[in-house]
């Protein structure tokens, strides 16, 4: 019977041509709560749409007569092999969009070749996930993993929780800086969000005081609920908190999540982090910030190649990858499509989504000259407006 419902999955997913199907198909196997939950955005949704929409707004210059019989999508990060610049991003609460949750993403993220953030929230524990992310059947030597985190207000619940990652082995800590609070999202007022009660959060204890979601979701957003204990920090200072954060990180790296603009990437330098991804949350914080694809040229023009950069949001194609890659992002990570995925055939669904973009990907570097990732530069891309386009970045 089980078999049976994997063929049938199969079937499906050799139908699914684009992330853009498989967000479709994802539709009907997730309840509203959450379905709305994965594909919503804070606010009015301004900055989720134009995160996609200024993909668009790109275009690429391809080169011709270039032999581009092979072709080489591969990178690699901290010493590690990936198959391309590809991470799958942190998304919390994976087991809503399907019973295998997290390590399901993470068993495919090993075998395709890719790299895994887990989120603070994840309803499978950092040391099964990091089990599941680094044991593979394909690719050899060992896989990188990375865990994201949120300070919380009382410091034992994250020196635990570092401590755990230290000695699960994860290579690196995301440290999210744009959520001091909840962005406002309606969608999750509206839906009562809360964890069913069948799940649980992997990371913490039942009595630590942690949760998400729950009666009071939008004093919750606002940090007024007297009935949420422990919740994210919001004092955290570059000078005192990443100095703190390095104090208890061991041998882990420290990278920042939700850089938008030149002056944080050059504090985040300054105060010595090991790498940064430009990020606005998928446009679930604070609505009105820049599309990523636009906030990208100006951080890697201001880091000048001194640390990686990477960038998340809004990317559904393996061409938006080569765009973000070409205007200096050393990866990119992707969110949504792996939950739709994950949604719509657990495991598979999730290896589905990373083929899609690896197919489009090397195809859209052959198809404009390029047969190494180090090819890829500005001057493959022009920016179309209103008027037309500009010819040179
Ligand atoms: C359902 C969902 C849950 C998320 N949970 C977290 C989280 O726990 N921590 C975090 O730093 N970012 C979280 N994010 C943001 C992602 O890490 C990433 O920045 C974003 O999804 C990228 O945009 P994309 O979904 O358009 O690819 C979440 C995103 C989604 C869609
Ligand atoms: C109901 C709100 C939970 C927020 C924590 C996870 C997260 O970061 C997200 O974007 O969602």
């Amino acid at each position: 019977m089980a078999s049976r419902g994997r063929d049938e999955d199969k079937k499906r997913l050799s139908e699914i041509l684009s992330i853009q199907d498989l967000r479709s198909v994802s539709h009907s196997k997730m309840d509203q709560m959450a379905r709305e939950y994965y594909d919503g955005g804070a606010g009015d949704g301004v900055t989720l749409k134009d995160n996609e929409a200024a993909y668009d707004r790109f275009i690429i210059r391809p080169r011709y007569l270039r032999d581009v019989s092979q072709c080489d999508p591969s990178t690699s990060l901290l010493d590690h092999p990936l198959t391309m610049p590809l991470g799958i991003a942190a998304a919390a609460m994976m087991k809503l969009a399907h019973p295998d949750g997290e390590s399901a993403v993470a068993r495919a993220a090993a075998d395709f070749g890719s790299v895994v953030c887990l989120s603070t929230f994840s309803t499978t524990s950092l040391e099964d996930v990091h089990k599941a992310a680094t044991t593979t059947t394909s690719m050899s030597g060992k896989r990188p993993c990375f865990l994201q985190l949120y300070i919380f207000q009382n410091r034992e619940t994250t020196i635990k929780m570092l401590n755990r990652a230290m000695k699960a082995g994860y290579d690196a800590i995301a440290l999210t800086i744009d959520s001091p609070y909840i962005g406002r999202r309606y969608n999750e007022v509206r839906n009562h969000f809360k964890l069913p009660s069948h799940l649980k959060l992997g990371n913490f204890e039942e009595n630590s005081g942690v949760k998400v979601g729950g009666e009071n979701l939008m004093e919750d957003i606002e940090s007024k609920s007297r009935k949420q204990p422990d919740r994210y920090d919001p004092s955290l200072e570059w000078d005192k908190d990443i100095q703190w954060l390095r104090s208890v990180c061991g041998n882990m790296q420290i990278w920042l999540k939700g850089i938008l603009t030149a002056e944080d990437a050059e504090l985040a330098l300054h105060h010595g982090v090991d790498g940064i991804i430009v990020s606005n949350h998928g446009g679930r914080q604070l609505d009105h910030v820049p599309s990523t694809l636009e906030a990208l040229p100006e951080v890697v023009d201001v880091i000048r190649g001194r640390i990686p950069v990477h960038v998340d949001g809004g990317i559904r194609r393996g061409s938006d990858v080569f765009k973000a890659i070409c205007l200096g992002a050393d990866l990119c990570w992707v969110g949504r499509p792996i939950l739709w995925g994950l949604a719509v055939a657990g495991q598979d669904g999730v290896r589905r989504a990373l083929d899609i973009l690896l197919e489009e990907f090397e195809l859209t570097m052959k198809l404009a000259g390029c047969t190494h990732v180090k090819q890829l530069s500005r001057r493959m891309l022009a920016k179309r407006d209103a008027m037309g386009y500009q010819s040179r970045l």
